[in-house]
């Protein structure tokens, strides 16, 4: 395979970046991983297919630069210090066909329009974060989907085959790699005019939350809404510049899945002569991959980006502490986020001796909460779901813990769109059973949709007053 042309590639760094902070462990083994366990990879049929779609990804330029992604480590440093929130939301699976202006702007539109309501409840700025611009790899639980009698490989998301049963469709191709980061390119440049054009006004994004409120079933959270309104109206009193509230910052991230993809990304920086991956500003490595001594661990511990893992309800003290030595040797500020996903009825006995264990060890590392991925079931009729009022029940019981351990809760990691869906059971349209099979798109894990991430921005909110 080839790997030269990656690290030779240099990035250039943004102005007014932060002091690089120390070194990762070893910036010469960008390719240990290649010798370590590499679970939930495709069994691409084609080696030198392969080798192409690589050699082609390692001269494309990257998507994401150097100096922002240290910005971003900055902001998360900020949030596990309890002087920021982060919002990351997005689809479970984005896919090329989704990857529309109009389904784009939706889902921008959805996460700004939670980030107003969440800053409020937090009195505290809240980063904002796409599960956005390079989603397109799954794990899964099974390597291959029986339907009829018929067996084919699973659909391991868009960057690796396509999700149509057929043979042709589900055989792992590489130039989806390539596909992947045009579609991430074209996806990245729309949010970053979204967000910087005018789309991210205040006072629109504050219009459309009461849209939101403005019906009985909705009625709840107008006192909120209510509250949020005389803010403004006090800030425009004192007077205070809207105009330059017209644009935000949005950063990018996926999971860091697919090793090939990810190293063909990974660059010297110019300025630092330190490896980024340039595929995303945040990368995270997934519950099923979260092996200590295995590749996605390694290759991670060696980027300078900030980085996130996902620890499920079985994950020990030991696990996590060995985790953060790996990932995070220097301490170092906005370096490591942990993403707890322990379930809502598991959460309140299995996140405290993580947060215990890890406060003792001297770490702050920023903790977040993926209320999803622990709350998915089959209904009877063989539907993925998940309830929201489990969703919410994690949160709470999240913010709890925290307390309790008097640790910071920072941040929520939620799949969502910007879509009116119906994946998840619950919320003010309360859907049911019956309504799942009405606009059931998603391509793996069950979403909230956009009223539903209204509802649990609005629900957040007045948890953070309480924080
Ligand atoms: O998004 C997360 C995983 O890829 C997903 O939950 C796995 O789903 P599966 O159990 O259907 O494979
Ligand atoms: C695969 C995912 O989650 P987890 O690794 O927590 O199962 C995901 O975030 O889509
Ligand atoms: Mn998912």
């Amino acid at each position: 395979m080839s790997t030269a042309p990656a690290t030779r590639l240099e990035v250039p760094g943004g102005a007014g970046d932060d002091v690089p902070g120390p070194a990762p462990r070893s910036a010469g083994g960008l390719d240990a991983h290649r010798d370590l366990p590499r679970v939930q990879q495709p069994a691409w049929p084609d080696a030198g297919a392969l080798e192409s779609a690589v050699a082609e990804l390692s001269a494309l330029p990257p998507l994401v630069f150097a100096g922002e992604v240290d910005r971003l480590r900055g902001r998360l440093a900020e949030a596990a210090q309890g002087r920021a929130f982060l919002l990351q939301g997005g689809d479970c699976a984005e896919t090329f066909a989704d990857a529309t202006a109009d389904a784009i702007r939706r889902r921008v539109k959805t996460v700004l329009q939670m980030a107003v309501v969440l800053t409020y409840g937090a009195s505290l700025p809240v980063v904002k974060m796409g599960r956005m611009a390079g989603q397109f790899a799954k794990p899964r639980s099974s390597d291959s989907e029986t339907r009829d009698g018929v067996t084919l490989p699973a659909y391991r998301g868009d960057a690796v085959n396509g999700f149509a049963f057929t043979e042709e469709a589900r055989t792992p191709d590489p130039q989806r790699l390539v596909k992947a980061y045009h579609t991430a390119a074209s996806t990245l440049n729309l949010i970053r005019a979204f967000t910087s054009g005018g789309f991210a006004d205040l006072r629109q994004v504050h219009e459309w939350n009461r849209g939101f409120v403005g019906n009985s079933a909705t009625s709840a959270y107008a006192d909120l809404a209510g509250e949020i309104d005389r803010a403004m109206a006090f800030m425009a009193a004192c007077g205070a510049d809207f105009d330059a509230l017209r644009s935000t910052e949005m950063f990018s991230s996926h999971e860091a899945l697919l090793l090939d993809y990810e190293r063909a990304l990974t660059r010297i920086d110019s300025r630092t002569q330190l490896p980024y991956d340039v595929s995303a500003h945040f990368l995270w490595i997934g519950e099923r991959t979260r092996q200590v001594d295995g590749a996605h661990v390694d290759l991670l511990s060696r980027v300078r980006n900030p980085v996130g893992v996902k620890l499920g309800p079985t994950t020990t003290p030991e696990d996590a502490l060995a985790l953060a030595d790996k990932l995070d040797p220097d301490h170092e500020p906005g370096r490591l986020t942990f993403v707890t996903r322990m379930g809502a009825g598991r959460i309140r006995e299995a996140l405290p001796p993580l947060l215990r264990a890890v406060a003792d060890a001297g770490r702050t590392p920023l903790w977040i909460c993926d209320p999803m991925h622990g709350n998915t079931f089959t209904t009877a009729s063989g539907v993925k779901t998940r309830r929201f009022d489990e969703v919410v029940d994690e949160v709470r019981g999240f913010f709890e813990a925290h307390r309790e351990a008097g640790t910071v809760p920072g941040g929520l990691h939620i799949e969502l769109t910007g879509d009116d869906v119906t994946e998840v059971l619950g919320g003010v349209e309360d859907i049911d059973d019956a309504a799942l099979a009405t606009r059931y798109e998603t391509l793996c894990d069950p979403r909230l949709n956009h009223q539903q991430s209204l509802e649990l921005a609005f629900l957040a909110a007045d948890m953070l007053r309480g924080r």
